[in-house]
């Protein structure tokens, strides 16, 4: 996508000249095969804030830098397109030229707990920062009736103003709520998508609008809504998006089919699969923490690094989504996806640019230098009931929706190997649970023993504990440190294990937005850097796929641990094998 983003004194300004998708969509149109915008647009973004002109999207880049995969290399722009052709640096034209343009946002499956949780408190919190267009409006989309007025009963109740921005927040609440609206259909009734297509060309009122859907539901009806939105409910003059919620497919077959669905209505640039663990802060920041200081990437490899360990853990279990997950399990639920593409995030060799193309080229040439997971590298496990006290905790057969019997795995340990020349032999390491004694998720990062060290004595015999562990704390209460060794002051010479620790909360004394914030901003800017492309998502499954069947097929069954506990000792086992020790689980981590 080209797109300028500057301030003139009272609005900010996106043009968008054309995006990737609708210069697919052209070429597909002329082809006969899409149903998707044919024009250029221009969209208008944060209506008030001179501040926000400079680097709007996530990848950093002031949005006026014209990227090489924008599509618009050697092709010539409509003759009124080009009065808006950008010119690097520079800033865009007049407001007045694109006043009119709207985004409509549908959220659909808004009845659902994923939309009232996060996605309508993430859109209000954007509205609330002047981060959307001037002119926006919300829909939502299921079948349970409702009114407008009760739509926005249910999505009051959800919102919330920043801790440190409390300002106006009723007034901005009401605001934000006059412009959400409420379609109850079926998920596969086009005329029922035709009648959403009326009202929003109603409350668009002819200019020309953007539409981009969330697909918040089960994925089992992705392609019917695709297609009816795709068929009767896209733009006709701005661009349109889908932003498809996880899970993408149970194995290799499933999501190809699935991608193959969706381009039948889709391109490849109009499909924004969401991975929400792309948009936590930490995560963001582990390419800045590499590749902006010197002191990290000259180690980031098999020369330093002893091994890598990616942490999931949640101290609660499926309670309430147990009917998904059982068909899921947690390979499937976290590992495959945001885990790995943490792994690949980290492990990706230096990209061509911040453009999204370039990194993702990167991370999948890592998940393509992945061997597939072998059963013996792998320890599932499933959490009992376990009493503590006068409180009891379920076992995870317990939960009503969850068959009898169920070996779904609701804790896995794998260790993964990239054989490549940066990373061959380093074990990645991965952990994953739910219902275990703490919440958290982390980036461990063990580096080597120093060779002939001269303080080899004052560590006693345990060399691993004298090693660099650099920890990058995704959440909760996020912070990078690394543990150094140090002297104690005084006379002596004692050595001792420090932190250089920066803790965010002290560092920056604001609250840190919301995944889906920065992941919702980016799909309405067209940035693609933090969504998955199809043929990452391919890799992905690639690699888990044989060992998810191996799993099922044998009907292995997992290792037992007791809610609220550290896991399976399996996982330690794991480790040892590989020669590591899990970091979260020593007594200074
Ligand atoms: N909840 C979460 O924390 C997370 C969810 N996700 C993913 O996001 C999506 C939405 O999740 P969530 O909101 O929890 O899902 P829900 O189960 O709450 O479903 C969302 C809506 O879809 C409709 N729906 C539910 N089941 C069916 C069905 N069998 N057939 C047709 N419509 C159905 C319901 O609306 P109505 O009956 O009104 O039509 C429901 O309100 C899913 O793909 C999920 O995997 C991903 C990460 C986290
Ligand atoms: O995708 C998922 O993520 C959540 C955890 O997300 P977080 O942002 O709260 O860490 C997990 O509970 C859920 O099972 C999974 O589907």
């Amino acid at each position: 996508m080209a797109t300028i983003v500057g301030s003139s004194s009272t609005n900010v300004m996106s043009y968008a000249l054309k995006n990737d998708s609708q210069f697919h969509s052209k070429f597909n149109a002329v082809k006969g095969r899409k149903n998707s915008s044919l024009l250029f647009s221009c969209i208008c973004l944060g209506s008030r804030a001179s501040n926000h002109f400079h680097l709007r999207s996530s990848n950093g880049l002031p949005l006026n830098v014209v990227s090489s995969h924008d599509g618009l290399a050697g092709i010539s722009l409509a003759k009124e397109d080009k009065k808006h052709q950008p010119v690097e640096g520079s800033f865009p034209l007049a407001g007045s030229e694109c006043k009119g343009s709207n985004l409509s946002i549908t959220v659909v499956g808004a009845s659902g707990d994923l939309a009232k949780k996060k996605i309508f408190p993430a859109l209000f919190a954007l509205y609330y920062e002047d981060w959307l267009p001037e002119n926006f409006i919300v829909f939502g989309y299921a079948r349970t009736k409702m009114t407008d007025e009760e739509l926005r009963n249910m999505i009051s109740r959800t919102l919330t103003c920043r801790i440190d921005k409390r300002e106006n927040c009723e007034d901005k609440m009401d605001q934000f709520l006059k412009r959400c609206f409420y379609h109850s259909g079926l998920y596969n009734s086009e005329d029922h998508f035709s009648d959403l297509d009326c009202k929003l060309k109603e409350k668009e009122d002819g200019k020309l609008a953007n539409r981009l859907f969330y697909l918040s539901i089960p994925p089992n009806i992705f392609v019917d809504v695709v297609r009816c939105a795709s068929l009767k409910a896209s733009s006709k003059n701005g661009w349109t998006r889908v932003i498809v919620e996880k899970p993408f497919g149970r194995d290799l077959e499933s999501s190809s089919n699935l991608t193959r669905c969706l381009k039948q209505y889709l391109t490849e640039d109009q499909i924004f699969r969401i991975d929400h663990y792309l948009g936590k802060e930490l995560v963001e920041n582990l390419s800045v923490l590499r590749f902006s200081n010197l002191v990290f990437e000259p180690l980031w490899s098999r020369d330093y690094i002893r091994n890598v360990q990616l942490i999931f853990s949640e101290d609660f279990g499926t309670e309430g989504r147990g009917g998904y997950f059982d068909n899921y399990g947690i390979i499937r639920d976290i590992m495959q996806n945001h885990l790995l593409q943490i792994l690949a995030l980290f492990a990706m060799e230096t990209p061509v640019s911040l453009d999204a193309e370039d990194i993702r080229n990167e991370k999948v040439k890592v998940l393509r230098s992945m061997r597939p997971l072998q059963l013996e590298d792998v320890v599932i496990g499933q959490y009992k009931g376990h009493s503590k006290g006068s409180k009891s905790y379920p076992a995870y057969t317990d939960d009503p929706t969850v068959p009898n019997g169920s070996l779904t795995p609701t804790f896995a340990a794998a260790a993964l190997f990239i054989n490549n020349a940066r990373w061959d032999g380093v074990p990645f390491l991965m952990k994953a649970g739910k219902a275990l004694h703490t919440k958290r998720a982390e980036i461990r990062v063990q580096f080597r023993h120093v060779p002939g060290n001269l303080y080899k004595r004052n560590f006693g015999t345990d060399l691993d504990k004298a090693t660099n562990e650099l920890v990058l704390r995704v959440q909760p209460d996020e912070a990078i440190y690394l543990k150094i060794n140090n002297k104690v002051p005084g006379l002596g010479m004692r050595l001792d294990r420090s932190d250089l620790n920066l803790l965010y909360r002290a560092r920056y004394p604001r609250e840190i937005p919301d995944a889906y914030e920065r992941l919702l901003l980016d799909s309405i800017e067209g940035e693609r850097r933090l969504f998955i492309r199809s043929d990452e998502l391919d890799a992905a499954w690639a690699l888990f796929t044989p060992l998810l069947k191996e799993i099922e097929n044998k009907k292995i069954g997992p290792e037992l641990y007791p809610y609220g506990s550290r896991g399976p000792v399996g996982a330690h086992y794991l480790a040892a094998k590989h020669n590591v020790r899990w970091g979260d689980l020593s007594t200074d981590d």
